[in-house]
């Protein structure tokens, strides 16, 4: 009996050391200035879940550029948007700092785990040096008809939509993830998933696994406990069908363009074709390429749909915008059927100066996150490998110190301003990250999102 309670005060006192005593008042991140933690379960959890990335704007303002939170039973994180830590981390010695996943395990299951995102070091390092020279302006210059005709095909479901209906308002968050899927299909590997009039296969399955909804506590415990997603449950089969679908559906489209003759423009050609000219132990294995076709249409489609839907609201919401955008477009494009051509597109400077002001106030990714693979000293505190580092992207992008104190506006004429220009670097605008993981579609969706606002 009494080596039972022998071993029930160990697992206490263990559990009261690791989640209490030790992250709040051992660990060397404890003199790093952090608000006061309110939930001894949670952390800063209960703060932090409500409009984060203004929460993270507030915490900066008050802490400075590098904070200390706790998330799930206490475990500390650290929060930095000091620059020159920004700098260190994703540019100069990105490949010390890999990435965190809050679920390692069900980005692996989603993406698989050799797909450009996931990979690190040295096989990060071959991946990139593959597939950065195919995701150039003139490879996505050939891609200009695809994103043309989806803008067409947009503009006139909408117009249908308010000429039969006459309605005042449509709803245009359902369609326009459905045309950027589509052009990912196109552009990334030639498939035609043609969301907006049938559902294929592929999309259905997509959609069914981006619209699972799951516990932010499951993604936390999946990680501890990955059978839990053997449970049969309608979710998790509906999570594992979808998986085999989509992974049935990329082995056969990348068997296919392996076996052309003849290759098209799209990215998963071109790497194919660069993969071949390559000695064996520098290309991509048949996996990674699998990897790569989930990669592209995750990372290819949610975050311009993004951008597109917030550029819509501000527009919406400022009308003086919308006419300058209007005027310039005018005075380029004097024929409406005319089909623009890159160096058109190129001319518009006020439209890059909108594709650059929405991506700052409202950045698709808001968040990096990475951890230390080794101890490092930061600011002259002590962190030791393996913490945590969120970079919070929306909180930078709102610094009134960058920004001015009209970084909550949405003002596209600021990137006009030589002042502000010049206090744009690498390490306070984030949109598309920097470094060597930048994003290796950021051509494609300049391209993309101008054309499509044409
Ligand atoms: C407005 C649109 C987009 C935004 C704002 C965006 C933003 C980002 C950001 C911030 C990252 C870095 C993520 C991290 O380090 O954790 C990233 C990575 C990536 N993006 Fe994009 N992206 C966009 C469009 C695209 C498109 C169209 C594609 C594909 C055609 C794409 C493919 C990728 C890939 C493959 C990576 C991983 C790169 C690596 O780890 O080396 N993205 N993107």
């Amino acid at each position: 009996m009494n080596y039972y309670l022998v071993a029930i005060f160990a697992l206490i006192g263990y559990v009261l050391y690791k989640f209490y005593i030790y992250p709040l008042y051992l660990s060397p991140l404890r003199k790093i200035p952090s608000p006061s933690v309110d939930s001894f379960i949670f952390g800063h959890y209960a703060f932090l879940n409500n409009k984060q990335g203004e929460a993270f704007a507030h915490l900066i303002k008050q802490y400075g550029g590098l904070v200390r939170l706790h998330a799930f039973l206490n475990q500390p994180q650290l929060l930095i948007s000091d620059q020159k830590l920004v700098q260190q981390i994703i540019v100069t010695h990105s490949y010390e700092f890999p990435s965190y996943f809050l679920s390692e395990t069900l980005v692996k299951d989603l993406v698989g785990d050799e797909g450009i995102s996931l990979a690190q070091g040295d096989v990060h390092k071959r991946q990139r040096k593959i597939m950065n020279p195919l995701f150039t302006f003139a490879n996505v210059k050939g891609m200009l008809p695809i994103f043309v005709q989806a803008g067409h095909h947009l503009k006139d479901i909408w117009i249908k939509q308010i000429g039969n209906k006459k309605e005042e308002r449509i709803t245009i968050t359902d369609l326009i993830p459905k045309i950027t899927l589509d052009i990912i299909g196109l552009a990334g590997f030639n498939y035609e998933f043609n969301s907006t009039t049938s559902d294929s296969e592929l999309s259905q399955a997509y959609h069914s696994l981006v619209g699972l909804k799951v516990s932010p506590l499951y993604v936390i415990l999946v990680d501890f406990f990955p059978f839990l997603r053997k449970i049969q449950t309608s979710s998790t089969n509906q999570y594992w069908d979808s998986i085999k679908t989509i992974n049935n559906i990329s082995e056969k489209i990348i068997t296919e363009q392996k076996n052309a003759t003849i290759r098209g423009n799209n990215f998963l050609s071109l790497i194919v074709n660069a993969n071949e000219k390559l000695p064996v132990y520098e290309q991509l294995t048949h996996s990674e390429l699998h990897c790569q076709v989930m990669q592209l249409l995750i990372g290819g489609h949610e975050t311009t749909s993004t951008a597109l839907t917030w550029v819509l609201y501000y527009l919406a919401k400022n009308p003086d915008v919308q006419d300058r955008l209007r005027k310039e477009i005018l005075e380029v494009f004097i024929d409406c059927n005319h089909s623009p051509t890159f160096d058109e597109i190129d001319q518009l400077k006020y439209l890059e100066c909108v594709f650059k002001e929405v991506l700052r106030i409202a950045p698709p990714v808001p968040l990096l996150t990475r951890y230390n693979a080794k101890d490092e000293v930061m600011n002259g505190y002590v962190i030791p490998k393996g913490t945590p580092l969120m970079i919070p992207i929306y909180a930078i992008h709102h610094d009134p110190s960058i920004w001015g104190d009209d970084a909550e506006d949405f003002n596209p004429s600021r990137w006009l301003d030589p002042e502000i220009k010049s206090k744009v670097t690498s390490s306070n605008y984030l949109a598309f990250s920097a470094g060597p993981r930048s994003c290796l579609g950021m051509k494609m969706a300049h391209l993309e999102f101008k054309t499509l606002l044409l």
